[in-house]
């Protein structure tokens, strides 16, 4: 018998309210791979990556990883996250967002250094997104980019983690064997 009286799972509601949410934002846009896999793989990943790598059960940090590249790459606003998923959420969202009023140099500098800076939440969601990348450029070349480009990303990658360390080893583990695998001293 359905336990009428029982609160609702909340946290649940609002988390899949988000995957909804961010799949519809991400309709329709792509990865850069070959096969052109729907770029809602990505957030879902970062997330995953975040539950069963590194431990992490709270709700606004997973929340955040499904939504981290909707200001970024959609017409998502901070107010309209804010409104549906709270001011943690998006301003964890805000701290991983790119301006993308500067050039792609300025953006790439300006993540390293941002990354000492950016709250503990914040951390978690930017070294997911590392990781879930790098594997991700081990799986398939994105279409048009070299091995040099590759292996540039590999080493701006790893001066972003330097700023983001002490925040979860395990994660920073498997970006350690990545780092390894590719010869980017860490
Ligand atoms: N590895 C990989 N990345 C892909 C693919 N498709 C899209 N991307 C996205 O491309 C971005 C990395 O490409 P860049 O050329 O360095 O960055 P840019 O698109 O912002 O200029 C990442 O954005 P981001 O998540 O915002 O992270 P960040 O690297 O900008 O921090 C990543 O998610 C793919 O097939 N493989
Ligand atoms: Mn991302």
């Amino acid at each position: 018998m359905a336990d009428e009286g029982a609160p609702k799972e909340s946290w649940l509601h609002d988390f899949v309210k988000c995957v909804d949410f961010a799949a519809k934002k991400h309709t329709k846009q792509r990865r850069k791979d070959p096969e052109k896999t729907p770029y809602i793989n990505h957030p879902i990943g970062v997330a995953h990556i975040l539950t069963s790598e590194g431990n992490i059960s709270d709700i606004n940090v997973l929340q955040a990883a499904l939504l981290h590249d909707t200001i970024e790459d959609t017409d998502t606003t901070y107010d309209e996250i804010e409104y549906l998923f709270g001011k943690k959420v998006a301003d964890i969202v805000l701290e991983v967002t790119d301006n993308k009023g500067l050039t792609r140099d300025e953006r790439k500098l300006e993540q390293i250094k941002k990354a000492k800076s950016v709250s503990h939440e914040a951390k978690l969601v930017k070294l997911a997104d590392k990781l879930y990348n790098l594997r991700d450029l081990n799986r398939a070349t994105p279409e048009g980019w070299s091995l040099k480009r590759v292996q540039d990303y590999f080493i701006w990658a790893s001066k972003v983690v330097e700023n983001l360390r002490g925040t979860c080893l395990p994660i920073e583990n498997q970006l350690d064997i990545l780092f390894k695998e590719r010869n980017v001293l860490v």
